[in-house]
């Protein structure tokens, strides 16, 4: 299945009742099994066109539809963001099953997709864990269970390591990377780290600001596992640093507004 993003524009209305047009002619599209990632400074629509491709915001302009599909039948999405909201009263198993639940997912298959879900994400023998009792690289964990869980066709991340520390957060790209690897779901990443965006990414999309709209697409060509060895590490500096080149001047303006 693909995604297709199609001319999306998105205007909104400040406190002060100006009009801000946050992204303008935005066309992309997330191809079958494709790993992309949305990367910019701070403030050029990143969190607003992910909402979009979710449908958890209209577009002012243009549309997303989904190529390949049954007709009548709705894509299924798995979204995780930075601060994952698990239930505090749910234990984990409870947590990563409430998708299907939803779903109408008889008790089997929700105990059988549970187990096997918490243990790709490495939460094996937590499953009664209640979320207070995790860390918050577990927290996560419990999040990306939850949106695997309902067997998406399209996998939605908002900086979902943002919040961690620096050690966790490594662990949790290369993991991720893991599980992809495994599920080979078709993801729209965002972030504003430039190393993570091509640690991870099949393609780059970076967002320049003031409206928000698309500077560049560049294709990572490296092996999508072990790209961070040392026999490819010119050529991933190459890609950070043309990354970098090309978001400098936004984001240098970004902080002078902060
Ligand atoms: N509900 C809203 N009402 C008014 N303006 C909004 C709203 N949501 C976002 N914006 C504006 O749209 C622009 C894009 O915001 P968005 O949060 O998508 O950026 P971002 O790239 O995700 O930023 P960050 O990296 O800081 O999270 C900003 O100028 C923001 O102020």
């Amino acid at each position: 299945m693909k995604i297709v993003i199609e001319n999306v524009e998105k205007r909104f209305t400040d406190s002060k009742k100006n009009e801000v047009l946050a992204l303008e002619d935005i066309n992309f599209t997330i191809n079958e099994q494709e790993f992309v990632v949305l990367v910019g400074p701070s403030g050029c629509g990143k969190s607003t066109l992910l909402n979009i491709v979710g449908g958890l915001l209209s577009p002012s302009k243009g549309q997303v539809y989904f190529e390949g599909t049954e007709e009548d039948k709705e894509p299924t999405l798995g979204i995780v963001f930075q601060e994952i909201a698990l239930f505090p009263w749910r234990s984990v198993f409870e947590n990563v099953t409430f998708g299907l639940e939803e779903r109408g997912a008889s008790k089997a298959e929700r105990a059988e997709k549970g187990k096997h879900y918490i243990d790709m994400v490495g939460l094996t023998g937590f499953e009664n864990a209640y979320p207070k009792q995790l860390s918050g690289g577990m927290k996560q964990r419990a999040g990306i269970a939850r949106a695997l869980a309902v067997e998406p066709d399209l996998l939605l991340m908002d900086e979902p390591f943002s919040a961690l520390d620096a050690q966790t957060r490594t662990i949790m790209q290369e993991e991720l990377l893991t599980i992809w690897n495994r599920t080979k779901l078709s993801t729209l990443y965002v972030t504003h780290n430039i190393q993570e965006a091509v640690y991870l990414a099949d393609r780059v999309i970076v967002l320049s600001r003031h409206p928000g709209h698309i500077k560049k697409i560049i294709p990572i060509d490296l092996p999508k596992i072990g790209r961070d060895q040392d026999q490819y590490r010119a050529q991933f500096e190459k890609y950070a640093d043309e990354i970098w080149q090309l978001i400098r001047h936004d984001a240098e303006e970004a902080l002078k507004e902060a």
